[in-house]
Parts: structure tokens; sequence; C-alpha cells
């Protein structure tokens, strides 16, 4: 069995004297789709946050590329493949689409491949080309959750994390965004899913965690967990 692409072991991130996660494990391998799920405070945002170094790991392991990435700097982390479409999107609000594009590939090492990957990006959200110029700020949540996307992209990732991209869209908006992360699958991307949905999670993963109260207590495949009492008990919050 090849080693997995992204290994977290017994992860624990406090704020202050309070705890984010106690204990969180799973593996995300290469080229599949894992999902995060739990309930509102589960830790889903803090586990992403941790991986991607904007907070920093207490104790235990974060493993990518069977190397020890805990404790590094976030823009080290994106340079080495790992990028973050956080929750509430934190666009440069006043700056233009396109400027925004372009800061998710400052940690780019080759410069010359921004055009390249702009390209792409536009190809793949065509509505960015269209609105290039316009401030970010006035873009609809749907476009502005497409600019984090597009943005994360824009470092060229190995691994993209998606924090809650269904949250606040419309039904429609979130089909097509899902259309698009499953395209992006097909081409090779691994992707690590923090999502509230469980049933549109469950869908579109070959695997899946459930956090509850900031520990790991499940995880399997999809499919399995689709079936399993616990994970709707984790969803209601007891224990
Ligand atoms: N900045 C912070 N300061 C203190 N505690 C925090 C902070 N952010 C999160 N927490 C706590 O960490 C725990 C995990 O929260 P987190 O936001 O990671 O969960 P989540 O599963 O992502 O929930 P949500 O879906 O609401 O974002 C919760 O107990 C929360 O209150």
């Amino acid at each position: 069995m090849t080693a997995p692409l992204l290994k977290i072991e017994h992860l624990e991130v406090r704020y202050g004297d309070l705890i984010g996660v106690s204990d969180v494990s799973f593996e995300v391998p290469e080229g599949a789709v894992v999902a995060l799920l739990g309930s509102n405070g589960g830790g889903k945002t803090t586990v992403l946050n941790a991986i991607a170094g904007l907070i920093p790991v207490h104790s235990g392991s974060i493993g990518f590329r069977g190397e020890e990435i805990g404790g590094e700097s976030a823009f080290s982390i994106v340079r080495k493949g790992l990028a973050l479409s956080p929750e509430g999107w934190r666009l440069f609000v006043q700056q233009s689409v396109e400027n925004n594009l372009k800061l998710g590939a400052t940690p780019l090492r080759d410069k010359a491949r921004v055009g390249v990957l702009l390209d792409r990006v536009y190809e793949i959200f065509p509505k960015l080309k269209e609105r290039r110029g316009q401030r970010a700020g006035t873009m609809s949540g749907g476009e502005r959750q497409m600019l984090a996307v597009g943005r994360a992209l824009m470092s060229d990732p190995k691994l993209l994390m998606l924090d809650e991209p269904s949250l606040g869209l419309a039904p429609s908006v979130v089909e097509s965004m899902y259309e698009t992360f499953g395209r992006l699958h097909k081409e090779g991307l691994t992707i690590l899913l923090a999502e509230q949905s469980i049933e549109l999670a469950l869908e579109v993963s070959d695997f899946a965690t459930v956090l509850q109260v900031g520990k790991s207590v499940l995880s399997g495949t999809a499919a399995s967990l689709a079936d399993d009492p616990q994970v709707q008990r984790a969803y209601l919050g007891s224990a």
C-alpha cells in the first residue's frame, strides 16, 4: 500500500487555554476525496487551519508526502502543495478578482506559471474571467466562493482543502460548485472537504472522518459511513 498524501495523528490544537481539537487522526490517500464531517464546533475549521499553518499545532503530527509540516509557516505549506479555500472566503475585498487570484500564486517558485494557472482558473470558472476587473467585495456569494477556490488553485496544489464550500449558497450554485470539484478530482487533484451537509459530502467523497467535540470518532469509506447511525448521532451532538 502506498503512503497517504496527508496523515494526521493525534492532533491537538488550542486557542489559549481553550481546546479547539483534542485528538484528531485521519489519512488522505493520494487522488482521493476525503470528507471531514461533524456538527458546529466539532473542530473541522480548526483542523484545516492547523494543517494550513494558520494556527499552531499544540501536539500531534501532520505529515504531508511523508514529511512533518506541523509548525511550518502557512507560506511554506502552500509552497509544498497544500492550499486552503477558507470558510468565509477571506478575500481582499477592495482588490479586483484578478488581483485576488494572482495573490494566490505568491508562493509559487516558478513565476512563469502564473499566466498558465490564471488561464486554467478562468477556464474552470468563466464567470471569474468575465468579472476579472471587478472588486471582489461586490461579487455574489457564489462568485466569492468560486474566487476563493480559484485563488487556492493558483498555487497549483496537490491537495486542495475546502472549508464549508456550500455554506450560505443557493442549491443550484452548490450543485455547480460540486460539479467543478468532481472535475478537479477526475483531473487528479486530491481533496479534503469540511462540510456540514452530510449527504452532499458523502455523495462526492471516497472516505470520511467524523469529528465530535474535537475528536475523530469514526473513519471509513463514504459508503460505509452513509449507513452508520453513529454519524447521525455525531451530527446531533450526542455522545
Ligand atoms: N478563535 C477561537 N477562539 C477560541 N475558541 C475557538 C476559536 N475558534 C474555534 N474555537 C473553538 O474550537 C472548537 C472547534 O471549532 P471549529 O470552528 O473548528 O469547529 P467546526 O466544526 O469548524 O464548526 P463550524 O462548522 O461552526 O465552523 C469549538 O469549541 C470552538 O468554540
